[in-house]
């Protein structure tokens, strides 16, 4: 039986990767360098799900490890997490009444092969209040997501259309992940 491993720290992904219904084990990578340039690059992206997933298949070679990453990008420009309460509210103005991508990239390394593909979700955002806005921020909830936004939690009120998968938006493109390991045989 092949040893699967979700190299993430993301509860979300957790979650989501649960739908498989197969046994895996979680172990977040350890010191990966996160930055991205400012304007959008697909294969830096790549890259870094890329990087999340060697440093855990360097220390468990004999399994199969999933990295990923997610980040939203509003006019060919990246938002990743914010880094505090005031970038996030700044994030969620820019958001406001426009259209946005969320992009999750994800690789899968083996021993024999490895491969890594992106997902791309369409968000309209509604016109938010600052007000909603700020009590939003207050909560915490957005510094630890890209876009500073959780479609899941209050994300859902500020969102008025998605076109893609929602699940792509919440940090793991599960129905395109199965297909993939599905089609490799992994699962
Ligand atoms: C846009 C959006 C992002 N997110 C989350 C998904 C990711 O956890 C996070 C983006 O950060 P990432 O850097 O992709 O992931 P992470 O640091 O949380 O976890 P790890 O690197 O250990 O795998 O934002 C939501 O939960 N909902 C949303 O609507």
């Amino acid at each position: 039986m092949v040893r699967l491993i979700l190299a993430s720290s993301s509860p979300r992904r957790k979650e989501l990767l649960q739908l498989l219904r197969v046994t895996f084990e979680t172990i977040p990578p350890i010191g990966v360098k996160e930055a991205l340039s400012t304007s959008f690059d697909p294969e830096e992206l790549a890259d870094l799900s890329f990087r999340k997933a060697r440093n855990v298949y360097e220390r468990y070679p004999d399994a199969v490890v999933i990295g990923a990453d997610t980040v939203v990008v509003l006019e060919n420009t990246v938002m990743g997490k914010p880094s505090s309460k005031d970038e996030a509210f700044e994030m969620l103005v820019r958001l406001s009444e426009k259209m946005h991508y969320v992009f999750t990239a994800v690789s899968v390394l083996e021993r024999r092969w490895n491969f890594s593909f992106i997902e791309r979700t369409a968000v309209k955002f509604r016109r938010i209040p600052l007000k909603l806005i700020g009590e939003y921020v207050q909560t915490g909830i957005p510094l630890d997501k890209a876009g500073a936004y959780g479609i899941q939690d209050y994300g859902a009120l500020f969102t008025e259309s998605i076109n893609g998968d929602y699940y792509n938006v919440m940090g793991l493109p599960i129905g395109r992940l199965w297909q993939e390991l599905h089609t490799r045989e992994v699962i």
